[in-house]
This record gives structure tokens, sequence and C-alpha cells, in this order.
């Protein structure tokens, strides 16, 4: 049995629901269930706060977990990651009342709200700055405005919620994160982990690309391949039509329509895009 950690909450619990399940694996059938058997995979998932699930995976108690790589970096505890997820991109920052800081180095003496004291603190050690650290579990940006704090370090995305609050981000950013699988610090990669890994990338890779599909004149064919040069090279069929060719290749999802355009100035016609539903490279 493969035991993986599920976060059953926030931000990543959807994301990380939705490409487990993409990736055939089963879902729970509602928010209160903690532990979901898995039969057909030979697998069990165990939802658990994404905060924890670096603490469970160091131990060794479960083989997997998918977690932000901030919070890995915050628990000390000694997993890595297996491959990045894509989701729950964010920066760890500093931020405060506009003006009142812009490095670092001027937080030396003043406290400073977080709900990631272990990554705050190995940053501040790092930098060489004695600042005190008040941990926080969560909805840290008020700290400054009850007066608990002269600055917090926390997550930012969109940076709404600063705004909101009217705090400025200063500082260099502290660290970029994203949701990871990740496993034990030198646990080897069982066969049901690897086929975890490749179902994962699998999903991960039919959301980034796309199928091309188009005719061209043979003469023009190399043009044609440095345009859509696919993964392992474009499949080139020949077409009933003397003197053209199908042509069969990924191209990334992102800037499908200008590879379209350049298809289209070289001659090539019948340009079909196609969603890969899945796929395992
Ligand atoms: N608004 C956001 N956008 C993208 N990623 C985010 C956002 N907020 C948090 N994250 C990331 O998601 C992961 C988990 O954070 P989350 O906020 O869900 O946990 P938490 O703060 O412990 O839980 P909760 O907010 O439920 O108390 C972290 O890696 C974090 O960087
Ligand atoms: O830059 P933004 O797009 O506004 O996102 C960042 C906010 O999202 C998270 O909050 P969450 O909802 O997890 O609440 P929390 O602070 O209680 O963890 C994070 O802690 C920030 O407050
Ligand atoms: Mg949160």
């Amino acid at each position: 049995m493969l035991r993986l950690a599920v976060p059953n909450k926030g931000v990543l619990n959807e994301a990380a629901q939705t490409i487990l399940k993409e990736a055939g694996y089963r879902s729970r059938k509602d928010s209160k269930e903690l532990v979901v058997v898995d039969p057909e995979n030979s697998c069990e998932l165990f939802f658990l706060r994404p905060r924890d699930i670096a603490v469970y995976v160091g131990e060794g108690t479960l083989d997997v977990g998918i977690t932000g790589m901030d919070m890995l970096a915050d628990s000390g505890a000694p997993a890595e990651q297996i491959i990045p997820l894509g989701f729950g991109v964010s920066t760890f920052r500093l931020a405060a009342k506009p003006g009142a800081f812009t490095s670092i180095h001027d937080l030396q003496g003043m406290r400073i709200a977080t709900s990631y004291a272990g990554l705050l603190g190995k940053y501040l050690a790092e930098v060489g700055v004695d600042a005190r650290v008040i941990k926080l579990d969560g909805a840290v940006e008020t700290a400054i405005r009850l007066g608990v704090a002269d600055a917090v370090a926390d997550v930012v995305e969109t940076g709404t919620t600063l705004r909101n609050v009217g705090l400025e981000v200063f500082g260099d950013p502290i660290a970029q994160s994203q949701a990871a699988l990740i496993k034990q610090v030198g646990a080897e990669e069982t066969p049901a982990v690897r086929q975890l890994v490749r179902r994962l990338q699998g999903v991960l890779v039919a959301r980034d690309y796309v199928m091309i599909d188009y005719d061209i004149r043979a003469e023009r064919i190399d043009e044609a391949i440095a345009i859509t040069p696919g993964m392992e090279g474009p499949t080139v069929s020949p077409l009933h039509r003397e003197g053209w060719v199908a042509v069969r290749a990924m191209v990334p999802r992102k800037g499908h329509q200008q590879i379209m355009d350049q298809l289209w100035e070289i001659g090539a016609k019948a340009v079909l895009v196609t969603a890969i539903f899945a796929c395992r490279l």
C-alpha cells in the first residue's frame, strides 16, 4: 500500500484533489473524510493539514505527500521534493506600513509577525539580523495594526490581502514556493511512487501541451519541423496527395495561436489543435 498525504484544507486542498483525480486516484466523498482507501491503486490517502504533511513524510510514517515547499522549509523536516506540481504558487515576503522600512536590515531589534517562524528564523540568521519573531497561526497582516508587530513576513500571491490592510511589501523576496510531491530524504522511490510520479507528470504535460495536426508541402517540411519540433520529433506521414505530408506534434498550450500563424505563413493547411486528455511520456 502506498501511503499518500493530501492537504485537507486551504488553497492546496482542491488543486491537490483535482490533480490526483485526473491521475486516476480516488477522491473523498465529503470534506469530513480523513482517510480514503483506494484498492484499485493499492493506495491509502490521508487528508492532513498541509503544515503537518512534511512532518509525517519526514518521519517516514507516510511515503509521499503534497504540500507547499515553503511549509516543508519551515518545518525543517527531513523531506525533499520529488516533483513540483505547478499550483499554490506564492512568494514569502516582508511587509509593513508604506515607507516604514526598505530592507531586512532595517528590522534589527524589531518585531516581525509570521506563521512561518522556521523559514523567517533561518533567513534572519543568514542575513545577520537580530529581530524578535512573533509566531502567529494566520491572518498575520493584522498584527501591525493591533500593535503586536512592526513588520510581517507572509505568503503573498496577488497582494490583495496586504492592500486591504494598507501594507506594502519591502526588501527582497525571502522564498518562492509552489506545491510539490515530497518524500523522506534518502527514501528509495518504490515502484508505486514511481507510478504516481509518472501519472502526475502525465497530467501536468496534458495541462501544458496541446496536439497540433496540419498538412504541408513536402519541400517545406524542414521549416515546419523547426516551428513544431515536438517532444522527440514530430510524426510525419504521407498524404494521399502528391507532394504533401501530414504532421502531428505536441506544442505548448501557451503560444499555440502564434504557432498556428507561423504554420499558416509557410503554407500549412488544415491546421487543427486538440487538447491532450492524458499522456505518459
Ligand atoms: N493565496 C495563495 N495563493 C497561492 N498559494 C498560497 C496562497 N496562500 C497560501 N498559499 C500556499 O499554500 C500552502 C498552504 O497554505 P495554506 O494557507 O493553505 O495553509 P495554512 O495557512 O496552514 O492553512 P489555513 O490558511 O487554512 O490556516 C503554502 O505553501 C502557501 O505558500
Ligand atoms: O496575496 P494574496 O492573493 O492576497 O494571498 C495571500 C494571502 O493568502 C493566505 O492567506 P489564507 O487565506 O491562507 O489565510 P491565513 O493568513 O489565515 O493563512 C496568505 O497567508 C495571505 O494572507
Ligand atoms: Mg493560509
